[in-house]
């Protein structure tokens, strides 16, 4: 069975976070394992307290997975410390991880603040870098290359900027900001490629960027490469979404037992 790691933060409401990504890399039939960054108490209305854990439990946890269950991918997501950062960067250079996809969650869909505003320069320098790919939406892209992203022609700058600056590949979601659901992927040395999702009409969004970015993990994991992976993500979070489930008094989590045969190969 192939094998995937999220490191991530807990969300109480089972939307996003190590939830999120557990349910997806399930759903994706490859085995889950998880490093927690940090509790949130969180609902679909918004995030009322975080409490992080230490750098010293972070590592415990990264040593107990790599010396026993190789994970095939991993996936990050909030690590909202610089302290952090650098403890999975080292980790992971030291078990030579591969497939690292990162999602350099900055705000939660319900507008609360992820991530220290010191941590993003560390973030950038350390953790970034080693990336296979990282996720960024519209307005964390705009942090990581430094400029405004109005249009998709905005997108393909921002996507090779931040490309050409960290040196890794960049999934740029058009997501909820942009009218459509079109994401980029800028990989050095290679044409742009756009993946066209039809927009579903569905305010309930909360988890999409944790969901996304562990569908192209599970794929990666299965020896997929990064066109490939992306294509079979964004199917499965277009099924997800295509569910319409509405839990929950603000923006709701998606579905991850939707049916996923058919189109979804797995
Ligand atoms: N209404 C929608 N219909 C179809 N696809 C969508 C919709 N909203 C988001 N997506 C897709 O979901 C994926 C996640 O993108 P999104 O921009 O929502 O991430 P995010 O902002 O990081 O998420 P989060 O709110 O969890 O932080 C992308 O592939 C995006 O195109
Ligand atoms: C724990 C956690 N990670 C990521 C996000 C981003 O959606 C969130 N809301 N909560």
């Amino acid at each position: 069975m192939f094998t995937a790691l999220t490191i991530a933060g807990s969300d109480s409401s089972g939307g996003a976070g190590i939830q999120a990504d557990i349910k997806t890399m399930t759903a994706n039939r490859v085995y889950a394992m998880s490093a927690i960054t940090a509790l949130t108490a969180q609902n679909t209305t918004g995030v009322t307290d975080i409490m992080e854990v230490t750098p010293k439990f972070l590592a415990e946890q990264l040593d107990s997975i790599f010396t026993d269950i190789n994970p095939d991918a991993i996936k990050t997501g909030m690590v909202s410390s610089s302290e952090l950062i650098e403890t999975i960067a080292d980790k992971l250079t030291e078990y030579h991880a591969k497939n690292i996809v990162v999602d350099p969650v900055m705000v939660a869909t319900s507008g609360a603040r992820l991530i220290s505003e010191e941590a993003i320069g560390t973030l950038k320098s350390k953790l970034l870098p080693l990336a296979t790919v990282i996720t960024p939406n519209i307005p964390e892209a705009e942090v990581l290359s430094e400029m405004e992203i109005k249009t998709e022609a905005d997108m393909e700058k921002a996507a090779e900027t931040i490309c050409n600056t960290l040196g890794c590949a960049v999934l740029l979601k058009g997501g909820h900001q942009l009218n459509d659901a079109n994401d980029l992927l800028f990989q050095k040395g290679k044409e742009p490629v756009w993946f066209h999702g039809k927009r579903i009409d569905n305010p309930n969004t909360h988890g999409t960027g944790c969901t996304l970015s562990s569908a192209i993990a599970s794929n990666l994991a299965k020896g997929r490469d990064l066109e490939t992976s992306v294509k079979y993500a964004k199917n499965y979070i277009s099924g997800a979404l295509a569910d319409m489930l509405d839990l929950g008094k603000g923006s709701g989590p998606m579905n991850h037992a939707f049916a996923i045969e058919g189109e979804y190969e797995r």
